[in-house]
Order: structure tokens, then sequence, then C-alpha cells
């Protein structure tokens, strides 16, 4: 069990990933400045030794905190995801452990949307093979294969965040729009939500993808998918590397069943910007291929920087864990002059009655307490006179089902 109960130059924030400017400014503005910085992921042996000390980790999309990795990060309290993805992280291993997981769920969609526009124009217009043959001498003049994209249909499958603002800016540029989601999804502008997915690929020009790596997207677009798209129609990949087939796409390419695709995650990606990138799509002129850097753009990384941050800094003072994507979410105000102690246990029966009857047992007083709970886990955070504070902490480690207690003054 873990007890943290710290001075803010003994919280030690591990980044990674080259995070934004903007994080490390978060945090020295709140006090926090034992900070260590790296431009890269780690390699998973280096990164277990890093994290073992760390109370605060910051991550993108590169980097695996698996069970293991978590494991040997004894002293975290909890970890901010700087991108929208969290599949990266062991989610239930870190719920376990009573460590939130935070996210940036809105600030790269914009960046991401942006660019499936400008591809689904380039693919439509035949450029990339344009583009690759000028660059070898080659000069193909010709309105052969190339299309305004007025009048086409996008499908996009996953309506969410990014998947809606793809829709509202495609309709601006009169593109026809449908949509496929597993929910029912309020449908923007003109656009209509298709029941079926292979109905959808039946119809759409263009087809772009917005899902989040589950286990249901897995491999979702395979052979029988790329078949189900029309004929001369072109894909767009800028969710996670996971969900294509990626030799089945190779296969739909080469047979000339789709016109290109524009592809920016993988389901393996170099490590670095050093390391080679290796694809059976390097090959097709018709294809797009980006390293990743769908939300890659300055604005989405500033922003990313101090929301997560912010979202970090706050748990870590304060114990809010609005927003955090794997824990009872609990929006806490202010507390002068009262210590507040931050109880994470199992959700089991008893708890909150056992804490109460041991805290009315030692005469503490509880000023405020709040209770949030998932399926896994309880998180109470209650409120008393400072000088309680070490009998309070000493009584809630005691409580069964305890899996971390912080006390924050
Ligand atoms: N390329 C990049 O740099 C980049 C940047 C940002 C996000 N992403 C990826 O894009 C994904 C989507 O981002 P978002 O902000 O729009 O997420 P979101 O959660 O707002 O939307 C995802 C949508 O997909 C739907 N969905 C889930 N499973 C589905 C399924 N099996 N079939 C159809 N629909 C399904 C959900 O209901 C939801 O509407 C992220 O999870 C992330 O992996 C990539
Ligand atoms: O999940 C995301 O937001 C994207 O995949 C971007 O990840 P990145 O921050 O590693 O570019």
């Amino acid at each position: 069990m873990q007890t943290v109960s710290l001075a803010k130059d003994k919280i030690k924030v591990l980044l990674l990933e080259g995070v934004h400017q903007s994080a490390l400014d978060t945090f020295r503005d709140n006090g926090y400045h034992n900070i260590e910085y790296h431009k890269k992921a780690l390699p998973d042996s280096e990164l277990k030794e890093r994290i073992a000390d760390a109370h605060i980790v910051g991550i993108r999309s590169r980097s695996q905190l698996s069970d293991e990795v978590l494991e040997a990060a004894k002293k975290l309290i909890t970890v901010g995801c700087f991108c929208i993805g969290t599949n990266q992280v062991n989610l239930a291993a870190a719920s376990r452990r009573g460590i939130p997981v935070f996210n940036a769920p809105f600030s790269n969609t914009r960046s991401v949307a942006e660019l499936v526009i400008a591809e689904s124009i380039m693919l439509l217009r035949g450029i990339p093979e344009k583009n690759a043959l000028a660059h070898r001498g080659g000069w193909l003049k010709s309105a052969e294969g190339s299309f305004e994209v007025r009048g086409k249909t996008l499908g996009i499958v996953g309506y969410g965040h990014i998947g809606t603002q793809v829709g509202v800016l495609a309709e601006s540029l009169g593109l026809k729009v449908v949509f496929y989601d597993i929910e029912n999804k309020l449908p923007l502008g003109n656009a209509r939500q298709i029941g079926k997915l292979h109905e959808l690929l039946a119809e759409s020009d263009v087809v772009t993808l917005h899902v989040p790596e589950t286990a249901q997207t897995k491999d979702m677009f395979g052979a029988a998918e790329l078949a189900a798209m029309k004929a001369g129609s072109h894909l767009i990949n800028a969710s996670r590397g996971t969900v294509v087939v990626i030799e089945a796409l190779a296969a739909a390419l080469a047979g000339k069943h789709l016109a290109g695709a524009a592809i920016d995650v993988f389901p393996v990606e170099p490590e670095g910007n050093g390391e080679e990138f290796l694809s059976p799509l390097r090959e097709f002129d018709n294809v797009i291929l980006t390293p990743h850097i769908g939300g890659s753009t300055l604005e989405a990384q500033a922003n990313i920087g101090g929301e997560v941050a912010a979202k970090l800094v706050k748990y870590s003072d304060n114990g809010s864990t609005l927003t955090a994507v794997n824990f009872p979410e609990a929006s806490l105000p202010a507390h002068p002059g009262k210590c507040r102690l931050l109880h994470i246990h199992k959700n089991q029966p008893g708890v909150l009655a056992r804490i109460n009857d041991a805290f009315s047992k030692l005469g503490i007083n509880i000023a405020a307490q709040y209770l949030q709970t998932s399926d896994e886990i309880g998180y109470v955070v209650i409120e008393t006179d400072s000088a309680a504070s070490q009998p309070a902490l000493e009584a809630l480690q005691q409580i069964p089902g305890t899996l971390r207690c912080r006390v924050l003054y």
C-alpha cells in the first residue's frame, strides 16, 4: 500500500516524449520544480528505472505503461497521457493500484480533422502519385482519375470528437456526410447515421476512421471491409494502427480496388525519428504516409501540455479526479484551513462505515466528506483539522480494502 504525504519539492514529475513546454510551465507555475524531462519515449528497462521514484508521469502515445512497468512505479500517484488515446496504459492495472489516468480529450481533435480534410482533397485529385512522379522527374498533366470533393460522399467510422468535426468541415466543402458508430449519435448539419458498416462502405467515396483502439476495433478493417468499399474509393486512417489490417490494405491497393489511401498510424511504428519506417505501403505512390502526426501541430501540443499538466497538478494539490479515464470522478472545491485525506479502496461494502467508525473512535471531526465509486474502485475524500491529519491517515491505512491513502494540507 502506498502512502504519500509530501512537500512539492519531493514530488518527482517524469515527463516523456517531448511533451510541450507549456506542461513544464504549468508544473513550475504551481510549485513543482522536481521535473525530469525526456524528449523521447524510453525503452522498457530504462522506463522501469526512471519511473521507480516518480510520483507523476506524463507520456504521449508511444510509451507503454504495462502492468509490469506500473509494478515498478511504487511511488506513482497519477498518470497523464498528453494525447487522446489511453490504450498505451494498462488502465485496469492502474486502477487496481489506485492510480488515476488523465488525458486531453479535445485539444488535438481539430488538427486531426484538418489533416483528414486536406487528405480527402489530395486523394480525390490523385496528387500523391503526381507528386511522387514529379519528384522522380516525371510530368503527369491529366484530369484522368481527378475529382472535386464537392458532391462526393464521405463515410466517417466513429463519430466522436474528431469524426464530428471532420463531418462539419466536409459539409462546408460540399461533401455529403454519412457516419457509422456503435452508439446513436446526434448528426450535425446534414450528416446521416447508417446502421450497418458495410452499407456505409458501399456508398462512400472516401472512408475515414476515427474509432478508439479497443478489442472490438482491432483488425476492424480487413479484406472483407476493404472489398465492401466502392471500387476506386479511398481509405483514411488517423485513428490507431491496429484498426486496419495493413497487408489486406496493401492487397486492395495492389489489386487497384482502392484508388488510394492516407495512413497516419501503423501496427508497428518506429521507436523514434532515427529508426527506419518499414511498411508494405511504402511501394504505393497513391498512398499518403504520415508518421503519426495527426495531432502534431504546435497549437494542439501547446494546449495539450497546459491541459493535462493542470489536471495532474489539480489531482496532486486538491484530489480532483474530474475527467479521469479509469477512476471515479470527483470534482472537489478548494479546502482552505483544512487538511484533506484521500482514501482509495477496492469498491466493497462497508468501507465508508469502517472509516467513519474509526474516526469516531479517535474523536476526529469530519468537516466534509465525498464518496465516488466505479465498479472496482471507491474514492473517499475527507476533510479534517490539520492537527488530526496524522492519526486520521494512520486509521485510514488500517481499513481493509485500502489501496492507497494520501494527505493534502
Ligand atoms: N493520428 C493521431 O495523431 C491521432 C490524434 C488524436 C486521436 N487519435 C485517435 O483517434 C481516436 C478517436 O478520437 P476521438 O477524439 O474522436 O474519440 P472519441 O472517443 O470522441 O470518438 C470515438 C467514437 O468512436 C465510436 N466507436 C467506438 N467503437 C466503435 C466501433 N467498434 N465501431 C464504430 N464506432 C465506434 C465511439 O462511440 C465514439 O463516437 C482516438 O481514440 C485516438 O486513438 C489519433
Ligand atoms: O492519441 C492521440 O492523441 C494521438 O495518437 C496523438 O498521439 P501523440 O501525442 O503521440 O502524437
